[in-house]
């Protein structure tokens, strides 16, 4: 499942990193590329050891943690270290996979890639993220503060700016549900559940609902 969430980013949040961007100090993205994506990957990256980067990320994990639609699509077990990264007029990221495994003391499989988007897109031409699905490729070029989420199984890329700056975070979560199948199915499972509970209370529907939904996640997580 491919998931757009809006407003993960609260406005203050937003103009709290653009103002903490201003002046910092990025580095060469390939530095944390994989072997084979290192070839394809033209952008910059905020260097990560740095003050702004561990403010940053502390407002983005924030964001994640009270957003409930992540939660309860992603349901996520370990949150990699979020990237800020910036394109400028003539950087792309082509066609790539991400790496299974991340991290060098502990490793974390990566189920989920996330995209922040930081830049309003009136700002930057070109800059999509594009996605090769089944259906051919998707393009996605979000509002600042919006974010997208997609099984990182799927091939994909950035698309070349060709003017302004795209400012964006990403990110990779091993989530508690392994299979993006099984994934998809609890959270559809939870969103009638919830809907439910709000129509009706807590009916015997209900009960069996639940059940069914801690069962399936009983037999379907990897904890
Ligand atoms: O910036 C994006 O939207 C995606 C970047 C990406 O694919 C990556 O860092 O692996
Ligand atoms: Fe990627």
């Amino acid at each position: 499942m491919i998931l757009c969430i809006d407003n993960v980013l609260t406005s203050g949040d937003l103009k709290q990193i653009q103002l903490s961007l201003e002046g910092a100090e990025f580095v060469d993205g390939k530095l944390t590329a994989g072997a084979y994506a290192k070839t394809v990957k033209e952008n910059c990256q905020l260097k990560g050891d740095s003050n702004v980067a561990k403010e940053i990320r502390a407002i983005i994990n924030l964001a994640l943690k009270r957003n409930s639609l992540f939660q309860a699509a992603v349901r996520p077990k370990i949150i990699r270290p979020p990237l800020i990264s910036r394109y400028e007029a003539g950087m792309f990221y082509g066609s790539h996979t991400d790496n299974a495994l991340m991290g060098d003391d502990v490793l974390t499989r990566s189920d989920v890639s996330l995209t922040l988007f930081l830049s309003n897109p009136d700002t930057y031409s070109g800059g999509e993220l594009v996605i090769d699905t089944s259906l051919g490729e998707q393009f996605f070029k979000l509002a600042a503060g919006s974010m997208i989420v997609y099984p990182s199984t799927f091939l994909h890329r950035v698309a070349e700016v060709t003017e302004g700056v795209r400012l964006a975070a990403v990110t990779w979560v091993q989530s508690v549900v392994r299979d993006a199948h099984e994934r998809e199915m609890l959270f559809e499972l939870d969103t009638v559940r919830r809907a439910i509970f709000e129509q009706y209370n807590k009916t015997v529907e209900f009960d069996l609902l639940c059940k069914l939904h801690a069962n399936l996640l009983r037999k379907w997580a990897d904890v």
